[in-house]
């Protein structure tokens, strides 16, 4: 296999202080792996033990082929290749953008990494092109987030690890900066290791998740796969929603309403006109979605799939949560839906049922991917 394209490894086991970790998992080698888990479960302490600025007992971690910690190696920090943004960066203040970020640059070249990215690349994926004279303190928080990560990626890491790098900002400057983080997405092959409290990030940036709690790795795998399993605290959530990958198809001008293809359906979306073949991400909410014996007509819902129920599970008194897998087969993605228990009872839904996924058009929002 080459080896750029092995997963990343990761088994930490080990006591700091009080706090006992046992964290295992595997990342894919391109994309971004989500790393998503109440405050204090330990998502800090995984990337920093990637990087090497934390050293646990028994720990056995390889990226990219190159063992960087197992029972007889430690490969100390500033040998890892690691980009690393926190939440709150700082900056060499005397230094223009430019200066802040050819200081990765030169500190790659030093230790003679392959310049895989070059400033003009970076600058054009963060849109830093017209703040390359400006100093850190011109800057705004979002701005100055986007040179941290330029910073970080012209230091040619082999894995960006980003901890909570949007969570000091506003939601406007989150709203603002998560478009350049798509990009960043779609334009890279690196891994990304991104630690998050927010599920509008993991929605949005993630492929792959990895879910923690009190120091242990309580599931880990592909970010729809875990999204719409059950048995997982994901779903019981008031926000709970499943995001499938669709490709663009036919635009209609007139009503301003583009159509998304993804495994087993076919979803109309409001939209600017958009070219056909194009992916995007659709991130469909569990409360968003309800179900019908029968096709409805003299309905305004657009959205009206053939799917059928895979499985249900209980919410509380009131509620369940019900996987459909999309199709008249129920052969393609899965989505949840959120339902009343007397609905369940009433329209006598079951697992093996056929039914139709009804899901207003005006609820989706496709991101670019
Ligand atoms: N070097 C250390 N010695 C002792 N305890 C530590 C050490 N590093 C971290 N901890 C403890 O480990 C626990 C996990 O911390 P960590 O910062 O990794 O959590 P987190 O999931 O990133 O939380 P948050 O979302 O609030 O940032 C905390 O209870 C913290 O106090």
């Amino acid at each position: 296999m080459n080896a750029a394209r092995e997963p990343i490894r990761c088994a930490l086991a080990g006591r700091l202080g009080r706090f006992a970790l046992d964290a295992a998992f595997e990342a894919p080698a391109s994309g971004v792996t989500a790393i998503f888990g109440p405050s204090g479960c330990g998502k800090t302490t995984v990337l920093r033990c990637i990087a090497g600025l934390q050293r646990i007992d028994r720990g056995r971690i390889s990226v990219a082929g190159a063992v960087w910690q197992d029972d007889r190696a430690f490969v100390p920090p500033h040998r890892r290749p690691v980009g690393y943004v926190f939440q709150e960066t700082s900056l060499f203040p005397h230094l223009s953008v430019k200066g802040n970020l050819l200081f990765g640059e030169v500190r790659a070249r030093k230790g003679g990494a392959a310049m895989a990215l070059g400033l003009d690349e970076v600058a054009g994926l963060l849109g830093l092109g017209p703040l390359l004279d400006r100093t850190p303190a011109a800057l705004s928080g979002g701005e100055r987030q986007r040179v941290a990560i330029g910073r970080a990626l012209l230091s040619q890491p082999s894995l960006l690890l980003m901890d909570e790098p949007l969570s000091a900002l506003d939601r406007r400057t989150k709203d603002e900066i998560l478009p350049f983080l798509e990009r960043l997405h779609a334009g890279l092959a690196l891994p990304i290791l991104y630690v998050t409290h927010d599920m509008a990030e993991v929605e949005r940036l993630a492929d792959h998740l990895v879910l923690m709690e009190a120091g242990l790795v309580t599931a880990s795998g592909p970010l729809a796969a875990l999204q719409g399993d059950p048995s997982l605290p994901l779903a019981a959530r008031r926000d709970a929603a499943v995001s499938l990958e669709a490709v663009t198809g036919d635009y209609d001008p007139h009503y301003g309403l583009l159509a998304l293809d993804v495994p087993g359906g076919r979803f109309t979306v409001p939209s600017a006109p958009t070219p056909a073949g194009e992916r995007r991400r659709l991130t469909v909410q569990a409360a968003d979605v309800s179900l019908a014996l029968r096709r409805p007509e003299g309905s305004t819902i657009s959205n009206v799939l053939p799917a059928c129920i895979r499985e249900a599970s209980p919410l509380n008194e009131q509620e369940l949560v019900v996987v459909v897998s999309l199709g008249a087969a129920g052969e393609g993605a899965r989505v949840l839906a959120r339902v009343t228990r007397r609905s369940w009872d009433q329209l006598a839904l079951a697992p093996g049922k056929e039914v139709f996924a009804q899901v207003k058009g005006v609820a989706l929002a496709p991101r670019r991917r």
